[in-house]
């Protein structure tokens, strides 16, 4: 097989071919996925050319202010995919409750979960978004759909991945076989294969981490933290650098990249909210794709991909990225 120059297309045939892992339906499902996530890069790229910056007069199911992009890039997802069969329903970040594919529509056997647009506050300065999706298989024991199929834990995950809006507009994908890396050709129109078996390096001396919130933190996050800030005088006699995007997206791309740990942990501004990320639509499709390539990802206390999700907007505490770290801020959590 060859590994450079080759589409997303032939990628999952290929996958399908050699141990015929990739059901077809699923393999569509992600071609839709991916052509949506085509057409959402084209309308961020127009920016104020296409009048998809600022915010929109609305909030969603989480209290938060929509932007435009949240809201087009919700309907791109659902328009392509209602139609195409392979789904039964969908949910997203941005709606109330599940969106069940109108009966209208052949049904399929999967659901899909997303983030349309990750990084929200970045899209009007220009900086790096994404959109984070999730693919789960119907439970097969009732006829029609509910929001209680949704609610499977991590580990149940068909596919998950990310496309990032930034220099590049780049999908990364996992089918539970490693984790592969696309480059948007435009001039093409589609997305070619550029980096396959992503590794995470289970060191690393890069942290992420909002640290506006550090005097909010429990204790053994600000212990680990400032073992980090001590640097070669301190416990980890080593110099840490930080980097901080707000989009998770590309906080996680750049550790699938060159390694790192990204946290956003509980806090005690909102003690009864186990944190601020999604587990659905965040929290699940990260961590599956940093487990594939190596790394670790919990809530402090247990792997995020064990976690038996209660509602559909969960949230969720987060620990990703170099096992190393993860393992070490995790075992921090340990009653002693
Ligand atoms: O401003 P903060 O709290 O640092 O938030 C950054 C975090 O919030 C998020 O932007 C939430 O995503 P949305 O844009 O989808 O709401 C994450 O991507 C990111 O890690
Ligand atoms: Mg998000
Ligand atoms: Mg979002």
């Amino acid at each position: 097989m060859t590994q450079h120059k080759i589409s997303l297309t032939r990628y999952l045939v290929e996958q399908q071919r050699a141990d015929g892992h990739i059901p077809g339906q699923l393999r569509l499902l992600l071609e839709v996925v991916a052509r949506a996530c085509k057409s959402i890069s084209q309308a961020v790229n127009k920016g104020d050319l296409g009048g998809v910056l600022g915010t929109a007069e609305s909030e969603n199911v989480q209290g938060e202010v929509q932007k435009k992009l949240d809201i087009i890039a919700n309907e791109v997802l659902i328009e392509a995919n209602e139609w195409g069969g392979h789904l039964a329903a969908m949910a997203s970040e941005e709606m109330d409750s599940i969106y069940v594919v109108p009966n209208r529509y052949p049904q399929g056997e999967y659901l899909l979960l997303f983030d349309p647009l990750d990084g929200s506050s970045n899209i009007d300065v220009n900086v790096s978004i994404g959109t984070i999706f999730s693919v789960l298989k119907k439970p097969e024991d009732h006829p029609g759909v509910q929001e209680a199929d949704f609610l499977q834990a991590g580990a149940k995950q068909v596919a998950a991945g990310y496309c990032i809006y930034g220099p590049q507009t780049t999908l990364v994908l996992t089918v539970g076989d490693g984790v592969a890396m696309f480059t948007l050709d435009r001039e093409q129109g589609s997305f070619v294969l550029t980096k396959e078996n992503i590794q995470i390096p289970a060191d690393t001396k890069e942290f992420a981490i909002n640290m506006s919130n550090m005097r909010h933190w429990d204790a053994p996050v600000k212990r680990y933290i400032d073992e980090c800030l001590a640097g070669s005088e301190g416990p980890r006699g080593k110099d840490f650098n930080m980097r901080w995007i707000a989009s998770m997206v590309t906080d996680v791309h750049r550790i699938l990249m060159r390694g790192g740990i990204f946290l956003y942990p509980w806090d005690k501004r909102e003690p009864g909210k186990p944190g601020k990320l999604r587990l659905m639509y965040e929290a699940n499709p990260m961590s599956w794709l940093v487990e594939q390539a190596g790394g670790m990802a919990t809530n402090g206390r247990e792997r995020i991909l064990d976690i038996a999700p209660g509602k559909l907007h969960e949230r969720v505490s987060v620990m990703l990225g170099s096992k190393n770290e993860v393992e070490r801020v995790t075992r921090y959590h340990d009653p002693l």
